[in-house]
């Protein structure tokens, strides 16, 4: 382990003998091989040894504006220690920005997290090579800060609906920028308030009298030197949120704020001196940045998940209650069945979630590269699967993480277990780059298009041509992964019937679209646990893995994708032909046999299994999932940090308290 004290609770230690697989393999396999982990750790070093970005005192007992400072001390100093890192500058970005390594020093949010994971990569995306040429390397030294600004007080979902316009003047080759009311004021892009002091801006592009839609346009905010809002800038920080609260969330209002032309971002579209515009391949182009966010928020929440499941499962070890064998020891709470039950579908869903995302990752690699090449074949299949599994991830991971804290009993309703912080992280990514129920209904729109015309892409091949695999109860892994893809077929098939059901009532299709929206969502989310287990069962048939490791992760496998059947069985209701054969009543037998059991087999791995994730005590930065299992002292310790327990007496003892007794006596 990266960290060996000189004291362990002994119910871990015990825990910890005799485990058989070996950790570091899993720790590799997670890592992405032997060397990324060696240099994980590395980095780690020589991030988590400096004193200088350590908390004097803990985050929650400081004003929101001293957070905000204290953590942009800390980001500074983090950027300054770029230049020597061993890891190189592009991994440590990574780590830092992330909810691993970055969420050691950064607890409640980085404020320069939209620089790096939006300003640069919309940058990148949306700019022209002599625009790259002239701001990436100002971006990239930190001579300029920047942040993405598209949400806006009145609309964040819908695009089309964004207020704020950009006008172009041939006279003067600018572009005038202006909020024409309240509710066009941007309101939320991160770091905006108060760090960056540039801004890609969306808003409505009007050339030769005409709306041409939203563009991305480069805009500065403030004085290079002095950081005051230039004159027809208005700018502010929208106040404190459920989490994330150093990440200086802001609004922006323009009064006719003029731009150059050539701060239009050109890379898809142009608009000419003359003001003639010339317009992309794909409209949906200017909306490639969101797309990267949903596909690296994949990564993010499932490392935060893994950091609520450690904490919950070593607290679950060395926490005993209760009596489980009248006049024994109190037990380990983990040895209920109802707390495995709990733990266990999280525990798995983390290698789930982390395959799944790689999956998608490769994907959004090579269809940008094609992109690069003008290739957009693999558009609308990115589309599809980053607002699928962006929606799966954050709407089960924040779940999961809120039941990984009630399994902690009291302790995990305390500020220090970190839960509080990484439920903020999670649920705000339900929300962010894109409200879950939206894309749902994007996917589904995907589906429904794939299962009527018959063609789209590797994610939904599934849904062009006969349904192929056995039509009775087959309990092989292979036989419950065909029962997910009749279910999900299914569901886009009795969604497309309630479509055609509203038309033959004469509704017009938008109409019928919304009340039909239950049945896509559910279709929707049927796809995207599809694909997630079809990706962890196709992972284990490939890969170089000793038999101890392959067998623990196929138990987690057949796990995982047991419990989301039994959750979910209501969905199975909805296809008709389950009901008719009988098949459902079988298989829920079947499988809650067979679910209970692989409770009862993983269990003795749960601490090696979060062993293996090698997450350091300063990462998960809680006193109940530590390491040594010192959980008690920890929170004792905690408790003392508190200003109320500096003194025995506190000053507003004689200020109220006193007079209110008094007045009683
Ligand atoms: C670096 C590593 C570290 C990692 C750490 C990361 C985490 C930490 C940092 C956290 C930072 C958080 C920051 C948050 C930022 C934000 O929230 S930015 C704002 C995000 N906003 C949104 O996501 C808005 C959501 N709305 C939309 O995306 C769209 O408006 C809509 C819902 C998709 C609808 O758009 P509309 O133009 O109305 O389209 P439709 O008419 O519905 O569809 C038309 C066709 O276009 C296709 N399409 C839509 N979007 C895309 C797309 N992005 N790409 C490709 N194609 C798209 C759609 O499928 C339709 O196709 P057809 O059916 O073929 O017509
Ligand atoms: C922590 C955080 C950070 C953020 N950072 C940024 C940032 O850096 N830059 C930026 O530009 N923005 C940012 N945002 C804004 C974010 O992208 C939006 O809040 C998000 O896209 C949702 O839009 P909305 O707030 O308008 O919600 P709404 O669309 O108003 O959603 C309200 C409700 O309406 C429902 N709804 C809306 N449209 C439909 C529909 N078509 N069909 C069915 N139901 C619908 C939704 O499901 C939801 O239940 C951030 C938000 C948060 C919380």
């Amino acid at each position: 382990m990266s960290q060996k004290e000189t004291y362990e609770n002994p119910d871990l230690k015990k825990e910890r003998q005799n485990c058989p697989f070996n950790k570091e393999e899993i720790t590799n396999l997670l890592d992405g091989g032997k060397e990324k982990t060696a240099e994980r750790k590395q980095l780690e070093n020589y991030i988590l040894s400096d004193e200088q970005l350590k908390d004097a005192v803990p985050m929650e007992y400081l004003s929101h504006a001293d957070k905000y400072a204290e953590e942009l001390r800390k980001a500074c100093l983090l950027m300054h220690k770029l230049e020597n890192s061993p890891a190189g500058q592009v991994p440590t970005l990574r780590a830092l920005m992330g909810a691993g390594l970055g969420s050691a020093v950064l607890k409640e949010g980085n404020p320069l997290a939209l620089h790096y994971v939006m300003f640069i990569p919309a940058l990148m995306g949306q700019g022209t090579i002599d625009q790259q040429a002239k701001w990436l390397a100002k971006a990239y030294n930190l001579n300029i800060i920047g942040t993405y600004a598209q949400t806006e007080l009145g609309h964040g979902t819908f695009l089309r609906g964004l207020e704020t316009t950009a006008t172009y003047d041939p006279n003067t080759q600018e572009f005038v920028l202006e909020s024409p009311s309240l509710t066009a004021y941007k309101w939320w892009p991160g770091s905006l308030g108060k760090t960056a002091n540039y801004a890609v801006v969306m808003a409505q592009l009007y050339t030769k009298g005409k709306c041409e839609g939203t563009h991305p346009f480069m805009v500065q905010l403030r004085d290079e030197e002095t950081h005051e809002p230039l004159p027809g800038i208005v700018i502010g920080e929208i106040g404190p949120k459920l989490g994330m609260n150093t990440n200086d969330n802001g609004y922006l209002g323009f009064e006719k704020f003029r731009i150059p032309r050539d701060q239009l971002l050109m890379k898809h579209s142009q608009v000419l001196e003359d003001g003639t515009y010339v317009k992309p391949t794909n409209s949906k182009l200017s909306y490639a940045t969101m797309v990267f966010v949903r596909v690296v928020v994949c990564q993010d929440v499932t490392t935060n998940l893994r950091k609520a499941v450690t904490i919950a499962t070593r607290y679950s070890c060395v926490r005993r209650q209760s009596e489980l064998k009248p006049g024994d020891r109190e037990p380990q709470v983990m040895d209920y069945q109802a707390q495995q039950n709990k733990l266990l579908p999280p525990l798995a869903a983390t290698f789930a979630f982390q395959l799944a995302s790689d999956h998608l990752w490769n994907l959004y690699n090579t269809a940008n590269n094609n992109i690069e090449q003008g290739d957009l074949e693999l558009l609308p299949d990115l589309h599809g699967l980053s607002c699928a599994l962006k929606a799966l991830c954050s709407s089960e991971g924040a779940n999961f993480v809120e039941v990984c804290r009630q399994s902690c009993g009291g302790h995990g309703y305390m500020a220090c277990s970190n839960f509080p912080r990484i439920y903020g992280q999670v649920t705000a990514a339900e929300t962010y780059e894109g409200e879950n129920t939206v894309l749902w209904l994007q996917v589904a729109r995907y589906l429904v298009k794939t299962r009527k015309e018959q063609t789209g892409g590797l994610s939904v091949k599934y849904l062009i041509g006969e349904e192929k695999g056995p039509k009775t109860v087959d309990t092989t892994l292979e036989g419950i992964v065909h029962l997910y893809r009749r279910t999900a077929v299914g569901l886009v098939d009795v969604a497309i019937a309630e479509l055609e059901k509203s038309g033959r009532k004469g509704e017009a299709p938008h109409d019928a679209w919304n009340h039909a929206a239950v049945y896509l969502i559910k279709a929707a989310q049927a796809h995207a646990r599809l694909f997630v287990v079809e990706s962890f069962v196709n992972s284990l048939k490939v890969g170089n893995l000793s038999a101890p490791v392959r067998t623990v992760l196929s138990q987690l496998c057949e796990l995982f994708i047991i419990y989301w059947l039994l959750e979910r069985s209501g969905e199975l209701f909805f296809v008709r032909q389950f009901i008719k054969k009988r098949l459902v009543t079988v298989e829920f037998q079947v499988r809650t046999l067979l679910y209970v059991k692989l409770l009862a087999a993983i269990r003795p791995q749960a601490v090696n299994l979060v062993d293996s994730f090698d997450l350091r005590d300063e990462i998960l930065a809680s006193p109940l999932g530590c390491w040594d299992g010192n959980v008690y002292q920890r929170l004792f310790d905690e408790a003392a940090k508190s200003p109320l327990n500096q003194s025995s007496v506190h000053e507003s003892f004689h200020k109220y308290l006193k007079p209110l007794l008094k007045s009683n006596l």
